[in-house]
């Protein structure tokens, strides 16, 4: 139903580092028959570098740019799911892109995000200080940013990738009905 809806605009995950864009983005891309794309893997992919390496070797700078440039390359596909990193919303540049589909946040509570990220070494910007006073300094930072989405789902302790998926096509239907122009893609 959502599918027929949405007319191949793409959908992008924002939302904090650990909240489930990457796992709930594949399950999300399955249901739809959409193509799936993490922009981080495409940053691995392209640079030959992990995301610690990039961020070691180069800078978080350096990172957003690449991070800016891979969003705009996936920005003309259609029919996809795109996972984005965490800090994707901070530019303002890349709302362009984002706007060029629907932008669903996964908003999940720090509590969550620690028992997720506790033992992760893959994120350069938890390995160091305290792990609720980093999430919580940068939440503050995005909260608003990843308020700009057009939908929001607020994960419920325990809910499986399945129904927090299913949930976000719920979330979906809705605002499209409410809103027809907010899915175009294919209409121009
Ligand atoms: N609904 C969920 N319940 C429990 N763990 C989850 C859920 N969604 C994701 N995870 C776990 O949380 C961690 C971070 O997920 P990931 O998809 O990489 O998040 P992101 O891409 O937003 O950083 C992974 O270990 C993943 O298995
Ligand atoms: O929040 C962030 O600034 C980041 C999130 C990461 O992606 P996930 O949100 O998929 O963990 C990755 O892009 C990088 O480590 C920076
Ligand atoms: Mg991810």
């Amino acid at each position: 139903m959502t599918t027929e809806l949405l007319k191949g605009t793409n959908l992008y995950l924002v939302g904090m580092m650990g909240s489930g864009k990457t796992t709930i983005g594949k399950h999300l891309a399955k249901l739809l028959n959409y193509r799936f794309i993490d922009t981080d893997d495409v940053i691995v992919q392209a640079t030959g570098q992990s995301i610690n390496d990039i961020f070691a070797a180069q800078g978080e700078a350096a990172f957003r740019d690449i991070e800016t440039q891979v969003l705009g390359q996936v920005a003309p596909y259609t029919h996809t799911v795109i996972a984005t990193g965490g800090g994707m919303v901070i530019k303002q540049q890349n709302w362009s892109y984002l706007q060029s589909g629907l932008v669903v946040w996964i908003n999940v509570a720090v509590d969550e995000l620690i028992a997720r990220l506790s033992r992760d070494k893959s994120r350069p910007l938890l390995q160091e200080g305290d792990l609720r006073h980093k999430l919580t300094t940068l939440l503050e930072q995005r909260q608003a940013r990843y308020a700009q989405a057009d939908a929001t789902v607020v994960y419920q302790h325990g809910e499986k990738v399945d129904a927090i998926a299913s949930r976000i096509l719920d979330t979906l239907q809705t605002v499209i009905t409410e809103n027809p122009a907010t899915s175009t893609t294919l209409d121009h």
